[in-house]
């Protein structure tokens, strides 16, 4: 077949344009992505000759070779890894995009340095040699078929695929580097980039031996350390090690934020080596997006992203688990199935939580920084993981009205402490955003007597508060539903003034009623309100407002619960409305007041264009 020239995927175009004409530093990095290529096609192919071994072709050695040329500015990355045949070149180079590349693009500011940095998070892959080359060219065969493939590329719009021969098994990659970076093709530099970002990747990286005059000879030594990170001892691994490490399975320019590796021996026996990352990924919030661990039995690499090990809320952490308790022909289903990956889950959930605590206590600030970027995904736990609910209560941090500050920083442990053995109860109140909770109605009670209620907006709040009861014996109450104990909290006096209140009321009460029979239970005297005139609330066992509305808005259809309306018979607007005379002004004020709590609920207005009108009407 003659050479065809092809266009790169929309997506990945725009990838490459940017690779190719935004990304000035860090630029070394492309060497690691590479070379973390090279790695996992050496992993594949000992994955795949576990059931058929002709695929080694009788050359069972695994590894990579960087040879350099500087004055040729070249430097060609070989490996006898799996290879690709011609389809899987056209689509892994060129026309299928990565999932997530249009969530990625979508997210760019047009702010080149923000841009790059993004970049970084996306995890640049094949594409990063762009950044140091005119010029890539993959010759490659894939093991046990007989034609090899040339692609080649300047990195703009297209590509070109031709037949080649090529005796070795696996892919060689030649980077024609650009003028500014050949020194990438010096010798010292390259060894002093592989120990920095590939010494503990399990397979061997070859360099040729120089010799006294410091040219390069035909024997090749390795560069590398070789093994795999995770098979040495804790104390024979240095912080950059596993830093190195973090990187090259994550691929992630950052640092990893903490880690926690362990040996466990005995009914199971695993190693794992789990990492929390300093920044969320940008497709954290797609279900879809492949997460979970690198999965190894007995050091042989068997999957990339095995989901069995970890629950969905602990999808943020990376990392390896290599076990002698699974078959080497382990599949999906059978992970899905499998008792041990149970009770291994099991282990790793406690060993990540655990690690989490750890990072909580010791260092604040970046426990912190971690909770910014994860603390949401962290809040499905409680639902999802019933064994582990309190320890990952324990992890969650909340604005409080302690400072009113929008950022969540207030564990539940210190807000016991602060409240008080007497305080049998954590008050929260819920909104659709800070500046909702932060002006609730309900809190005006709370915020008079000195208690304080932590200040809860995101989306999935009340879902949490719903499978969140109580925290270490104290009950979790949302200071919208039901009634408030104003004895307990405030005083006796408190207590009495209310039933006096709400016998005067009386009257009004039901007149109100009258007028709002179709939209409310009750009407009643409130102990929450202060400054406001009303509020509604709704039984304790009810779903919240925030809830109903995430239900209503997925099509689920809900049981008809009518609020209660509060009003504050001390309020000027209430004492009006109870000498209004004028019953259709009487009616007009009584569903503004109901309109107006329905607002400060978060509740949107089913009939805005009524209200508007009434108000207006009133105004005047
Ligand atoms: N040296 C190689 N040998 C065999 N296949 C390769 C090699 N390099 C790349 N590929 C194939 O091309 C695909 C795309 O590579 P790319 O680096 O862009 O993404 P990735 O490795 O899947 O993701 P990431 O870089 O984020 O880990 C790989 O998944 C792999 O199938």
């Amino acid at each position: 077949m003659s050479k065809e020239t092809l266009g790169f995927q929309t997506e990945v175009k725009q990838l490459l344009h940017l690779m190719v004409h935004s990304l000035y530093s860090d630029r070394e990095i492309f060497l690691r992505e590479l070379i973390s290529n090279a790695s996992d096609a050496c992993d594949k192919l000992r994955f795949e000759a576990l059931e058929n071994d002709d695929l080694y072709e009788g050359q069972t050695d695994l590894g990579i070779t960087l040879s350099a040329d500087k004055d040729g500015r070249q430097l060609i990355i070989s490996d006898s890894g799996i290879g690709m045949n011609r389809d899987d070149v056209i689509q892994n180079l060129g026309t299928i995009a990565k999932s997530g590349t249009a969530d990625f693009l979508s997210n760019l500011s047009g702010d080149q340095r923000k841009d790059s940095q993004l970049i970084g998070q996306f995890g640049v892959g094949f594409y990063s040699g762009f950044m140091v080359a005119d010029e890539m060219i993959v010759e490659t065969r894939k093991a046990g078929e007989a034609q090899a493939i040339r692609w080649t590329s300047t990195g703009d719009g297209q590509f070109t695929v031709e037949e080649i021969d090529k005796a070795d098994r696996g892919t060689r990659l030649i980077l024609k580097l650009k003028e500014d970076a050949a020194e990438f093709a010096d010798d010292f530099r390259l060894r002093s980039l592989v120990t920095k970002y590939s010494d503990h990747i399990p397979v061997p990286v070859r360099m040729f031996k120089a010799d006294d005059e410091g040219n390069a000879t035909t024997e090749l030594e390795n560069v590398n350390e070789a093994k795999a990170l995770w098979t040495l001892a804790k104390s024979d691994i240095s912080k950059e090690d596993y830093q190195a490490f973090y990187k090259h399975i994550a691929s992630d320019w950052e640092d990893a934020a903490t880690w926690a590796h362990n040996k466990v021996e005995g009914k199971l026996d695993y190693t794992s080596l789990l990492y929390v990352p300093k920044r969320a990924p940008f497709d954290l919030w797609n279900r879809e997006a492949p997460k979970g661990l690198k999965l190894y039995v007995q050091r042989v690499f068997i999957m990339d992203k095995a989901e069995e090990f970890l629950p969905l809320y602990l999808r943020f952490i990376r990392g390896v688990v290599d076990t002698n308790d699974l078959s080497l022909n382990v599949s999906r289903e059978i992970l899905q199935n499998d008792p041990q990956v149970q009770s291994m889950k099991a282990a790793l959930t406690k060993r990540a939580l655990d690690t989490l605590e750890k990072m909580a206590s010791k260092d604040s600030d970046a426990y912190q920084a971690f909770y910014e970027q994860f603390g949401e995904v962290l809040k499905e736990g409680p639902a999802e993981d019933f064994a582990n609910k309190e320890k990952i209560a324990g992890l969650l941090r909340f604005a409080s009205t302690l400072d009113n500050d929008a950022k969540q920083s207030q564990s539940l442990d210190a807000y016991i402490e602060r409240a008080g053995d007497e305080q049998d109860s954590i008050y929260v109140v819920v909104a659709d955003s800070h500046a909702n909770a932060l002006g609730s109605p309900y809190l005006e009670f709370f915020r008079k007597q000195g208690k304080e209620v932590l200040l809860l907006s995101d989306r999935i709040d009340e879902w949490l508060v719903s499978h969140l009861a109580e925290y270490k014996g104290k009950k979790l109450v949302d200071i919208a539903k039901g009634d408030v104990d104003v004895e307990k909290l405030g005083s006796k006096d408190d207590a009495d003034k209310l039933k006096a209140a709400a016998e005067d009321a009386k009257d009004l009460l039901a007149r109100m009623q009258a007028v709002l029979s179709d939209d409310v239970e009750s009407v009643r005297v409130s102990g929450r309100l202060v400054d406001s005139p009303s509020c509604l609330v709704v039984n304790e066992n009810d779903m919240g407002i925030q809830m109903r509305r995430i239900m209503e808005a997925s099509g689920q259809s809900m049981p008809a619960s009518k609020p209660i309306l509060e009003i504050n018979p001390e309020h000027a607007l209430i004492k009006g409305l109870d000498a209004e005379a004028d019953e259709d002004r009487f009616d007009k004020v009584t569903r503004v007041l109901l309109d107006q709590a329905r607002l400060a609920a978060g509740d949107t207005l089913e009939d805005a264009a009524s209200y508007v009108r009434r108000v207006n009407e009133l105004l005047v």
